[in-house]
C-alpha cells in the first residue's frame, strides 16, 4: 500500500468547476502512476473553507468505476495566508510500488504548495 497526494485550485466557488478539477486532479493521479480505480483503497479529500458548491467526494463519484471506492471529505485546517480555494486527496493505493516511486500530483496555484514533488 502507498499514499498518493494531489492538489488543485480553483478560481470560483462554482460547483461545475469544482466537480471538474476533483476529476481532473483524480485522472491525472491515476494515469501517472498507471493505477486504476480497483486500485484504491480510500480517497480522503479536504476542501478550504472558501469552497462549499459541492463535496469533491460527489465529483469522485463521476469517474468509471469509483462508485466502490470508500470516499471521505473534511474542510481543510484553516491557517492564516494560506492556499485559497484549494481541493486536497490523499489516495490510499493497494500497489508494489516503492514510496520512491510513486507520482504526486499538485496542479494550478497548488503546485506552490509542494514545488519539490508537483508535476506540472
Ligand atoms: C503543503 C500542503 O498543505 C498542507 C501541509 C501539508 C504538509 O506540510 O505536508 C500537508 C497537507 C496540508 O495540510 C499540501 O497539501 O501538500
Amino acid at each position: 500500500m502507498q499514499g498518493i497526494r494531489g492538489a488543485i485550485t480553483v478560481e470560483n466557488d462554482n460547483r461545475e468547476e469544482i466537480i471538474e478539477a476533483v476529476k481532473k486532479l483524480l485522472i491525472n493521479i491515476l494515469e501517472a502512476n498507471d493505477i486504476t480505480a480497483e486500485d484504491i483503497g480510500a480517497a480522503l479529500f479536504s476542501a478550504t473553507k472558501d469552497l462549499s458548491s459541492v463535496f469533491p467526494a460527489f465529483a469522485a463519484r463521476q469517474l468509471p468505476n469509483w462508485d466502490l471506492v470508500p470516499l471521505f471529505d473534511a474542510q481543510q485546517l484553516y491557517v492564516e495566508n494560506s492556499m485559497k480555494k484549494c481541493i486536497r486527496v490523499l489516495l490510499l493505493v493497494n500497489t508494489d510500488k516503492t514510496q520512491k516511486e510513486i507520482k504526486h500530483i499538485y496542479l494550478g496555484r497548488a503546485s506552490q504548495l509542494r514545488p519539490d514533488i508537483a508535476k506540472a
